[in-house]
C-alpha cells in the first residue's frame, strides 16, 4: 500500500535528546492533497519537517511518491521534497528574479547559466504569487511579507511531488494570506502536488478542501477540512485540557 501512495508515514517517532515530541505518527495520503498541520507552539510541527528533510534522525518509515525517504540521501536536492523553512535569510544583495530562477537548479548542470526560458518561468511564478512588480528589486531590501512571496515563487519552480511549508503566511497581510492559500490549492488541483503546511492561521482554513492534522492531539489523525473540524480543533487548542496533556 505504502508504495502506491503519495505520502505514507508509519510509526514515526522523532524528537531531541531526552524529549520525544512525535510518537507513533501515522499518515497516509493516496492522492495529492493539502494538509494543514496545526498545534500549540512547541508541539513538534517543525520537528516533523526536520525529520522529513533529514535534519534529525527518526524511527519508523516514510515513503514519498513510492520511495523510502531513508534511502534518498538529500531529498530536497534530488527534487523529492521542496521545503520552505520558517525563517530564511540572504546575506548579500540579489535581484528578486535571480533568486526565484534558482528554483530551476535541477534543470542545470553546475556551470550552465539560466536561459531566457528560465527567467520567463521565474517571472510567471512571481506573477502567480502577486509579486511580479518586485522582479527587479533587491531581495534584501524587501519587507518580510514580500520576501515570503518571493520564496513561494522560487519554491513553485522546484517542481517536487511533496512540499513542506512552515508557516508560509506568517508575515502576510489578510489579502496575501488568502491569495497564498488559494495558490497552494492550485498546486494540488492543477499540478498534482501534495502540500504539508504548518500554520496558525485557522481562519483561512475552513473553506479549503484538504485535511487537518492537529499535532497537539495525543494521537494526531487526518481530519477532512471543514468549518466544523476547524472549529472543533480550535476549541481543543484553546482548552485547558489540551495544555494539560502536553
Ligand atoms: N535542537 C533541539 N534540541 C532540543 N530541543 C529542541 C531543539 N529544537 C527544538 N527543540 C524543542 O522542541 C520543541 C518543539 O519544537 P518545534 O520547533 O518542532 O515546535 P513547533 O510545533 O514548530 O512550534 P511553533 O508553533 O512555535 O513554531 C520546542 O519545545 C523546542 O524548544
Amino acid at each position: 500500500m505504502s508504495k502506491l501512495s503519495v505520502l505514507t508515514i508509519e510509526n514515526l517517532v522523532a524528537g531531541y535528546e531526552q524529549r520525544v515530541l512525535l510518537r507513533n505518527l501515522f499518515l497516509c495520503l493516496s492522492e495529492p492533497a493539502f494538509v494543514a498541520i496545526i498545534g500549540h507552539n512547541g508541539c513538534g510541527k517543525t520537528t516533523l519537517f526536520r525529520a522529513l528533510t533529514g535534519q534529525i534522525a527518526y524511527q519508523g518509515t516514510v515513503h514519498v511518491a513510492g520511495q523510502d525517504l531513508r534511502q534518498v540521501r538529500r531529498p530536497t536536492v534530488t527534487g523529492l521534497l521542496a521545503h520552505l523553512p520558517q525563517r530564511s535569510s540572504v546575506g548579500f544583495p540579489i535581484e528578486v528574479r535571480e533568486l526565484v530562477v534558482m528554483g530551476r537548479f535541477r534543470h542545470h548542470t553546475f556551470l550552465s547559466s539560466y536561459q531566457r526560458h528560465d527567467y520567463e518561468l521565474a517571472e510567471a511564478a512571481l506573477q502567480r504569487v502577486g509579486a511580479r512588480h518586485l522582479a527587479r528589486r533587491d531581495f534584501t531590501q524587501l519587507s518580510g511579507g514580500e520576501q515570503q512571496l518571493v520564496w513561494l515563487a522560487q519554491l513553485a519552480l522546484q517542481d517536487a511531488p511533496l512540499y513542506l511549508l512552515d508557516e508560509p503566511t506568517q508575515q502576510l497581510d489578510v489579502y496575501y494570506r488568502r491569495r497564498v492559500f488559494d495558490l497552494l490549492q492550485s498546486w494540488v488541483t492543477q499540478a498534482g502536488k501534495t502540500i504539508l503546511c504548518i500554520t496558525h492561521d485557522l481562519d483561512n482554513l475552513a473553506g479549503l478542501p484538504g485535511f487537518l492534522l492537529n499535532l497537539s492531539r495525543p494521537k494526531p489523525q487526518l481530519l477532512p477540512l471543514s468549518a466544523a473540524t476547524v472549529q472543533l480543533e480550535r476549541a481543543f487548542l484553546e482548552s485547558e485540557e489540551s495544555l494539560a496533556i502536553r
